[in-house]
Formats: C-alpha cells, structure tokens, sequence
C-alpha cells in the first residue's frame, strides 16, 4: 500500500501519526481533506503559539520528572512540534530530555512507562531473550510512523540496561537512554526521527530492587549467563542487519566486560561504535586537547589521573594514547606512561594481588616498587596528576581536600568529574571553582549551572564533555559515508573535529567545547571530518560523498552535510506533500 492509498482510505489516521500530526496548527484545508473537523477547536493556530503553550505547561510541573514524561508525550503525538521546541529550548530541555534528568527517568521507567504515549505508540523496541524465535517479525513490528512505510531505519542504539550512565544496573527500565541518545541524533545532527530505533534488549537484570519491584515491567530473573547473552546479541544483530541492511548500531550503557568484548567482537565485522568507550573517549580526548593549551605547559608533561577504570575511562585512556602517539611523536610506552588509573581497590598496579579486569591490565602500573596506594589522597600525592579525570560514579570523591592539593600542584588544574547524572558527579562546577580557588579547567559529563564568583561577580561556564558532541556527527557522517565498519581512525577525525568547532570567541573565553546552541553546527563539522576521513582510507562507499570529498571543497563537503540534515521544515514539507495526494 502506498502512502496516499493509506490516507485516502483512513484520512483520520494521518493525524493520529506523530510525524504528520501538527495538532492545532493543522490547516483548515488539511482538516476538512482528512475529516479532522470537530474533533478539535476550529481555531487554527501557529507553531509559534503551540511552542509558547508547551513552554507555558513545561514550566508549570513541579517535578524534572514530570517534566520528561510530558515532553515524552509531546514527542510521541507531535514530532515537529517537540523538536521545534527542542531546538528553540536546548539550554533548558536537553537536561530534561537527556542527562541528568534521563538518569531518573530511567530508575523510574516501569512506573511512568504506560503515560509516555498514546495506545499504539511505541516509545522504543523492546527484545526479550524469550523472543530469539520470532526477532525477525518482532523487530518488523517496530513502525512508530506507519504512514511513512517507505522511509528506513539508519540507526539504532541498543542497550542491556546492565550499566545505565552511573546508576547501575535498571533491566529494561534503561530504555529511556536508548530513547534519549536518539532524540539528541535528531535534535544534535539532523537525523530524520522516522530512521531511528531505539532498543533495549531484556536479558534479565541482578537488581534486587527492580525484581521486588511490583510494577517492574522487565523478565523478573537474574541477567543470563555469557553463553546464552552473547549467542542472543548475535541473533539481535544479526537479524537487524538483515531486516535494515544499512543500519548503524550504536552500543550503549552495558557492564564494561561486555562494553570490551561487544566491541571487540563487532567493531570490524558490523558498522557499530560504542558510545560510552568510543563516544566519550573521543569527546573528552577533544576537551582535553583545547584543555592543554589553556594549561599552557607542555603536553608532554602532563600526568594524568584517572578515578574509576570502567570502560569509558580506559576508552578515554586509550585515546589519550593515539594522541599521544599520532600528535605529539611519543612511543605507545611513553604515552601509556603517562596515565595511571585508579579503582574499588587503589592505584591499579600489575603487583596488587588481584585478578585485573582484562581491560586494565594495560594501564597497569609497574613502577610502583611493591608500594600499594589505595586512598585518592595518597594516589595524588604519589603521582602529582596534572589531570584529574572523574568516571568513578562516586559523588563527592573529589572533595575539598583533593581540589585544594589539584590546586596546589598546579597553576590550572585540569579537573573532569565525568560520572553521569549529577547525582553521581566527582564534585560539582560551583565546589570546582571554590576549591581551586578559580583555577580549575573544568568540564563534566552532566549539565551544571554556570557559577557567579560571590566578590567579583564574574560569571564562568562549565564544559559539559559529554558524548553527545560526538556520537551525533559521527552518525551522521558514517551514514553519508557508509563505511562498512566505523574505524579508530574514524573515530579520532570526529575528536579533531570536536576540538576543533570551537570559534575564536568560544577560545578566548577559555571554553574547551562549543556553546550548546551550536550542537548543529558542531555535529555537522564533525560528520563532514569522518565523510572525509572515510573517503581518505578508503573505507567509503557512498559515491556521492567520495565525489564530494575529491573535489577537496570544505564548504561544499559542509553543504552536503547540511543538506542531509532533517529540520522540522522537512516535516512540513512531508505533510504538504501528502496533503497533495488528497
Ligand atoms: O549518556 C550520557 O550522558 C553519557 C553516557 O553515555 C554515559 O554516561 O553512559
Ligand atoms: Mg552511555
């Protein structure tokens, strides 16, 4: 059935779309071709009112849960008006939309889950291991927009729920992350949201909390053992791929173990990425390259400490290496010198006693002399970081005392409290800038407010090293590419490029990532650098972009980014489109 027949045979359908739905802006022609009228005020509005009342019921909830459950409402009735929200209102609902709020959403996720949307309305895929029969069918039934039937998924972003930013283990209550990453595609890149699929994958959870939890929407059984969960991501991947053969699959949030051996498995074989080893890892490495030079003492000489050693901090840590190496001539050991991690147990070193997690045993430290440090205090004073980097999920760990000595040791401290969400954070931005006396560089993985120092009333702005500068760009750039599989070099062009979006005006007020009203522009000049490193490995297949990329045009490369960017004026232009065929 083509898209017209559909309309013409249920008109009313098309308003019960989200995508087409355009609710009380709907034109008075549309209403009366598509049976609408009565079944609303005849009044027909602009954006611009409907965007004014939205604003109005947002900021009349009392709750940032409230808050998410009804922009999540807003987005499953009304795709263009939320995103036209979205993109007016980014300082003031990405934290709504994504983290920090996100994190709440997500402990809370069973409980709001049956108010996130109208009847019919998915707000993500959800596969059970008790689905490996029948995937192929199930992964057919995900169609959030029938009416555009021709239209194809490009990316998914799957999860387990075994490691939701900070917070642990949630089941399948950490849908809300996979739903979330692909708003930002949508709102940060231009991803058309008719080509996302967000899915979480249901393979029991071990948090006791959830499985006594009356409302718990998940399997109520402890997570399968590794024979049966890796066999079942196999079927998951492999079944999308062949149902949607170009599809990019972004990993996210699953225990670090399986974050390793997920990507290592895929990573040349399937056209994935993992956001929270790859992703975070480019973002901070971008941060950290712009941190440097406002630090102003050489990069060579910078000692860098990491406090946790999950899979974004060894992602991030190897990064720093290639860098290292690519940027600045050193030898991988000396590069791997110059980071120490730090976990549960102290320094991690290859003569504690305990079995290392396969992904530490390359940073451990072998220079230690027998001696065990297991307090960050002690930790500090034995390394002298120049560099403190936060992924511990500990809130609180970089207290007074460990700001104060960063601060001592250094003229501008480069301190990253990088666990997600606020409630997790290292510290805050306001006891960074206390504690350092103003000195910090600073940038977190959640959102903060910018602080007023209290005697000279001078306003700074935190960074916020957050991958969702990366992972929309580089989708959007491997997508236009269409490499077969997302390499490390492609993954260190989008980090340059982050780092290198900043404007003149952005540097000289010392901010080490682009303002977040530019996460458009951003996102564009980072997937323009991965088309373009594509093109330059050799990896690329779409022939459009390698011509592009071979007339060795920046701007024209930029344009045709910027051309395949989704806008809320597309979704006009779609129910024009079928308003015609009435
Ligand atoms: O989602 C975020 O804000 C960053 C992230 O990937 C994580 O913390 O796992
Ligand atoms: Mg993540």
């Amino acid at each position: 059935m083509t898209v017209t027949d559909n309309v013409q045979n249920q008109p009313q359908q098309l308003s019960r779309s989200p995508y087409l739905n355009q609710g009380t802006s709907t034109s008075s022609e549309l209403r009366a071709s598509l049976h609408l009228q009565g079944l609303s005020p005849a009044k027909v509005e602009s954006l611009e009112t409907q965007k004014k009342r939205a604003l109005v019921q947002l900021r009349s909830k009392s709750t940032n849960l409230e808050k998410y459950v009804f922009l999540a409402w807003l987005r499953n009735t009304n795709v263009h008006l939320f995103y036209s929200l979205i993109g007016d209102q980014l300082e003031e609902t990405l934290p709504l939309i994504y983290t920090p709020t996100v994190g709440t959403a997500c402990q809370n996720y069973s409980s709001i889950y049956p108010f996130l949307a109208p009847p019919g309305q998915p707000d993500g895929l959800f596969l059970s291991i008790n689905d490996l029969p029948n995937l192929k069918q199930i992964i057919q039934n995900y169609k959030p927009y029938p009416q555009d039937s021709g239209i194809t998924p490009q990316i998914a972003v799957i999860t387990d729920g075994s490691r939701i930013l900070g917070l642990g283990d949630l089941g399948i209550d950490g849908m809300g992350i996979p739903v979330g990453k692909l708003q930002l595609y949508v709102a940060g890149a231009g991803i058309d949201p008719r080509r996302t699929i967000p899915i979480t994958i249901d393979v029991g959870t071990n948090n006791e909390d959830k499985l006594n939890d009356e409302f718990y929407l998940g399997l109520k059984q402890k997570r399968v053992s590794d024979d049966k969960f890796f066999p079942f991501v196999d079927a998951v991947l492999e079944t999308l791929t062949t149902v949607y053969p170009k599809m990019l699959i972004q990993f996210e949030d699953f225990s670090s173990e399986h974050a390793f051996q997920l990507l290592e498995k895929y990573q040349d074989r399937k056209f994935c990425f993992n956001d929270d080893i790859q992703g975070t890892g480019a973002v901070i490495l971008a941060g950290f390259m712009n941190a440097i030079h406002v630090a102003g003492i050489p990069a060579k000489q910078h000692k860098i400490l990491f406090y946790g050693s999950g899979s974004a901090a060894v992602g991030i840590a190897k990064q720093l290496v290639s860098y290292f190496v690519n940027d600045h001539g050193l030898s991988e050991d000396d590069a791997r010198e110059m980071v120490w991690l730090v976990d549960s147990k102290g320094l991690v070193t290859l003569d504690r006693g305990d079995k290392l997690a396969e992904h530490k045993v390359y940073f451990a430290r072998k220079d230690n002399h027998g001696t065990q440090f297991h307090d960050i205090a002690a930790v500090i004073e034995h390394v002298q970081p120049t560099v403190l980097l936060g992924l511990s999920s500990q809130s609180g760990a970089f207290s007074e005392s460990v700001l104060r000595s960063m601060a001592k040791l250094n003229d501008r401290p480069i301190v990253f409290p990088l666990s997600n969400p606020a409630s997790q954070a290292e510290c805050t931005f306001e006891q960074a800038m206390v504690h350092t006396e103003g000195k910090v560089i600073f940038a977190s993985g959640t959102a903060f407010p910018k602080y007023t120092d209290p005697k000279t009333g001078l306003i700074s702005s935190p960074g916020q090293g957050n991958n969702m500068y990366i992972f929309p760009g580089l989708g959007l750039g491997g997508i236009l590419a269409q490499p077969d599989h997302i390499s490390d070099r492609l993954i260190y062009s989008a980090a340059r490029a982050c780092a290198n979006a900043l404007t003149p005006e952005e540097r000289s007020q010392g901010l080490l990532y682009p303002v977040l009203p530019r996460i458009r522009q951003v996102s564009a000049e980072v997937a323009a650098a991965v088309v373009a490193e594509s093109v330059a490995e050799g990896t690329a297949r779409n022939k459009e972009a390698i011509a592009i990329v071979e007339k060795n045009n920046g701007e024209a490369l930029l344009d045709f980014v910027s051309s395949n960017m989704w806008t809320t004026e597309s979704a006009d232009k779609d129910v024009t489109r079928l308003a015609a065929h009435l």
